[in-house]
C-alpha cells in the first residue's frame, strides 16, 4: 500500500466537509427509543444497541426500495417541533464531534407533517436545532439545510418555494430523493426551472438505483448543480485491459464541467449501487479527476460517520492525507454557500491543517 493506515483519531481530528447526509437517516438510536416511547410509535427493538443493529441489517438489503423502508422508524418519530429540534441539534453535535467543519443536511419537510405541523414549522424547528447545535460547538461547525422533495410525491414546486422563502435563513438548496427507477428527474422540471430563475441551487439523487438516463436527465434537462451518488456514470466509461479509460460524451461532460459527485461508499454497497467498497467506482472516478466528494448519506442505516468512510478509503485504496485533503477541498468548492465563505473555510480551516501533515 502506498500510504500507511491512518489513526482513527487523526482522521476524526481532520477538518471534513459533508454535502450529502439525511437528517432522518442520522438519528441516535437512543433518541429514537426516547421519542418513540413518547408518541407510542412501535419499534422493531427498544434497546438502542439492538435497534442500531436492526437498522444496519434491514438497510443492508441490496435494494434501494427496501433500504428506504427503514425510514418509517425515523420519520415516524420526527413529527413534532420539539422532536425535530432535538434531532437537528444532536445531528450538529455528532458531526462536530466527528470533525466536520461544514455540512449541508437534507430532509423532506413533506414527511414531517403527519401530526399537524406546517411545512414552514418543520423548517423552523430544524433551524432552531441547527442553531443550538452550532452555538454549543462554539463556531467549530457551520450547518445549512437542503430541502428535499420526494420523487414518488408531487410537491416539488411547493418545496422549491419553501427553499426560496428560507434562502436567507439557513436553507441553501433543494434536492429530490426516494425511489429512482420509474421516477425520472424530469417529473420535477417545473421546480428546477423555478429555482434556476431564482438563481438558486439544487442537487439531484441520480445514478444510484437507476443508470445513465437518470444522470443525463438530471444534468441535461434539469441543470443539476451536483449529483447525489452519480455512481453509474461509470457505465459511460470504458476501461481497456491496459488500464486506459475512454469516456463517453456524458461522462466527459460531467467531468469537464466539474459537476460534483456526492459519493457515499457504504450506502452504495447496502443498496446494491456498488458491489463492495473495494470495487466502488470512487477509485476510478477519483483517478480520472472527476469532482469527487465523500459523504455518509445515512449514518444510522450504514452505522457510519464521515471519519469511518475516510477510514474505509484509507484501508481499501491507501488514500492518505493528500487524497483526503483533495476530497475535502472538492467538497468545500462544491458547497452551496457563497464563494467568499467557501474560500475562507478552505484557506483558513482546511488547508492549514492538512499542510502540517503533508510536509
Ligand atoms: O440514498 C438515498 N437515495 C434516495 N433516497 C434516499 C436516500 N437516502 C435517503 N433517502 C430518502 C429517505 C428519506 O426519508 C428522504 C429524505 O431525507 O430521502
Ligand atoms: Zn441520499
Amino acid at each position: 500500500m502506498e500510504h500507511p493506515v491512518l489513526d482513527a483519531a487523526d482522521i476524526q481530528a481532520a477538518p471534513k466537509v459533508l454535502l450529502h447526509d439525511h437528517l432522518d437517516g442520522g438519528l441516535r438510536p437512543a433518541t429514537i427509543v426516547d421519542l418513540a416511547a413518547a408518541v407510542g410509535h412501535e419499534l422493531p427493538a427498544t434497546d438502542p444497541a439492538e435497534l442500531a443493529t436492526w437498522f444496519a441489517e434491514a438497510a443492508d438489503s441490496g435494494s434501494l426500495e427496501r433500504y428506504l423502508e427503514t425510514f418509517a422508524h425515523t420519520v415516524g418519530v420526527m413529527q413534532t417541533a420539539d422532536a425535530l429540534t432535538r434531532v437537528a441539534r444532536e445531528c450538529v453535535e455528532d458531526l462536530a464531534a466527528d470533525g466536520v467543519v461544514y455540512a449541508e443536511i437534507r430532509y423532506a419537510p413533506e414527511l414531517h407533517v403527519e401530526a399537524g405541523l406546517g411545512l414552514d414549522e418543520v423548517v423552523a424547528a430544524v433551524q432552531q436545532g441547527f442553531e443550538e447545535g452550532m452555538a454549543a460547538a462554539g463556531g467549530r461547525i457551520t450547518v445549512r439545510h437542503l430541502l428535499t422533495a420526494m420523487r414518488q410525491a408531487a410537491s416539488g414546486m411547493e418545496i422549491a418555494g419553501l427553499a426560496i422563502q428560507w434562502r436567507d435563513r439557513g436553507v441553501v438548496g433543494f434536492d429530490i430523493a426516494g425511489p429512482e427507477a420509474g421516477y425520472p428527474p424530469t417529473r420535477f422540471i417545473d421546480a428546477f426551472e423555478y429555482l434556476q430563475r431564482e438563481n438558486s441551487h439544487f442537487t439531484i439523487h441520480a445514478g444510484e438505483g437507476f443508470g445513465l438516463p437518470s444522470i443525463w436527465e438530471a444534468v441535461q434537462w434539469c441543470g443539476a448543480d451536483r449529483l447525489g451518488h452519480g455512481v453509474r456514470i461509470v457505465d459511460d466509461i470504458a476501461v481497456a485491459e491496459d488500464g486506459t479509460a475512454k469516456l463517453g460524451r456524458l461522462a466527459s461532460y460531467v467531468r469537464d464541467k466539474r459537476i460534483p459527485l456526492e459519493m457515499c461508499p457504504s450506502s452504495n454497497v447496502q443498496t446494491g449501487a456498488a458491489p463492495s467498497i473495494a470495487e466502488h467506482p470512487i477509485k476510478l472516478l477519483a483517478s480520472l479527476r472527476f469532482r469527487v466528494t465523500v459523504n455518509t448519506d445515512n449514518r444510522l442505516m450504514s452505522g457510519t460517520s464521515l471519519s469511518k468512510e475516510f477510514g474505509l478509503l484509507n484501508v481499501t485504496f491507501g488514500y492518505g492525507w493528500r487524497e483526503m485533503e483533495w476530497l475535502t477541498v472538492n467538497a468545500m468548492k462544491s458547497a452551496f454557500i457563497p464563494y467568499d465563505e467557501r474560500y475562507r473555510l478552505i484557506t483558513e480551516t482546511i488547508k492549514p491543517w492538512y499542510a502540517e501533515r503533508l510536509v
